[in-house]
């Protein structure tokens, strides 16, 4: 069955975890919906891991929709959710709604965007013009530059507030989904429990409703540096799909990510 927007929010309420990995064609697409992920992410992580960049910043809005339609052509049910790449969503509403509207043409039936608070009013030019928006909040890689760093986010009481603040104003704005990457696990946990929207975590603690991973990380094909909340799913496996099905079973039963992955 297709998932949409309601088997999300459905999911949430009946406290069943939600599997998200990114994808970035359309093999893998068919790959991971067999596998029981329900949503793949387009994410600009292809800088890193197809182009070969050091950071997100170099991708562009045309490397984001060619990606998006070989993966919307390898998919019927999972969730197809792209990233708006970096100055796609920081000059305006009117501009973002432009380039959302390229990845929904190509295939995407959400957009993520990176960004607190300041993205709300974003949020709901989207939104209310019918495109739904996945907020991605605490570590954004695109801000890479103004952290000095991948650093983890919201270590003092303070932080921590403002971001679950900032969480529950991008819910109010109309946004869907939240994607939480490198938080201490308890903001993790406080987070998921503020808001009705599920709130899918990477480096953010198992008590988040759903979990996404890179999947060059997960299948251990990545050559760069291994962040604290990469799990090899290849261990132990004998094919790609026994490994996907690995990290569907973990994410479902709550046995990933371990202390190990967390902060
Ligand atoms: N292959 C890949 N995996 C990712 O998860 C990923 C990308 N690429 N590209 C875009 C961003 C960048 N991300 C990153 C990159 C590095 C760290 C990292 O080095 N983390 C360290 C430092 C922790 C600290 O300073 O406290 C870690 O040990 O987790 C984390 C997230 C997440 N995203
Ligand atoms: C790490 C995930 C959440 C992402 O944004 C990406 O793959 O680009
Ligand atoms: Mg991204």
């Amino acid at each position: 069955m297709k998932v949409t927007v309601n088997t999300l929010a459905k999911m949430k309420q009946d406290g069943q975890k939600i599997s998200m990995l990114t994808c970035y064609d359309a093999s893998f697409a068919s790959l991971l919906e067999a596998a029981g992920v329900e949503i793949l992410l387009i994410g600009d992580s292809l800088g890193n891991v197809i182009q070969g960049q050091t950071s997100t910043l170099p991708v562009t809005m045309d490397d984001m929709v060619y990606h998006t339609r070989c993966v919307a052509r390898g998919t019927r049910n999972a969730m197809v959710l792209s990233d708006l790449s970096f100055g796609a969503s920081q000059v305006s509403p009117q501009k973002t709604f432009e380039n959302a509207a390229r990845l929904m043409a190509a295939g995407a039936e959400m957009v993520k965007i990176e960004g607190g608070m300041v993205m709300a009013e974003t949020v709901d030019f989207l939104t209310t013009r019918g495109i739904p928006v996945c907020v991605h909040i605490g570590l954004q890689p695109q801000s890479v530059n103004i952290y000095g760093g991948y650093k983890v986010q919201g270590k003092s009481e303070t932080e921590a507030e403002t971001l679950k603040r900032d969480a529950l104003a991008l819910q109010a704005a109309g946004a869907s989904l939240v994607v939480m990457e490198m938080v201490a696990s308890s903001v993790g946990k406080a987070v998921s429990e503020a808001l009705a929207i599920p709130v899918i975590g990477i480096g953010a603690g198992v008590d988040c409703d759903g979990q996404v991973l890179v999947l060059h990380d997960m299948l251990g094909v990545y050559p760069g540096k291994k962040a604290r909340f990469v799990k090899n799913f290849m261990h132990g496996q004998t094919s790609i799909q026994g490994a996907v099905e690995a990290y569907v079973k973990a994410v479902r039963a709550s046995t990933f990510p371990a202390d190990e992955h967390s902060f």
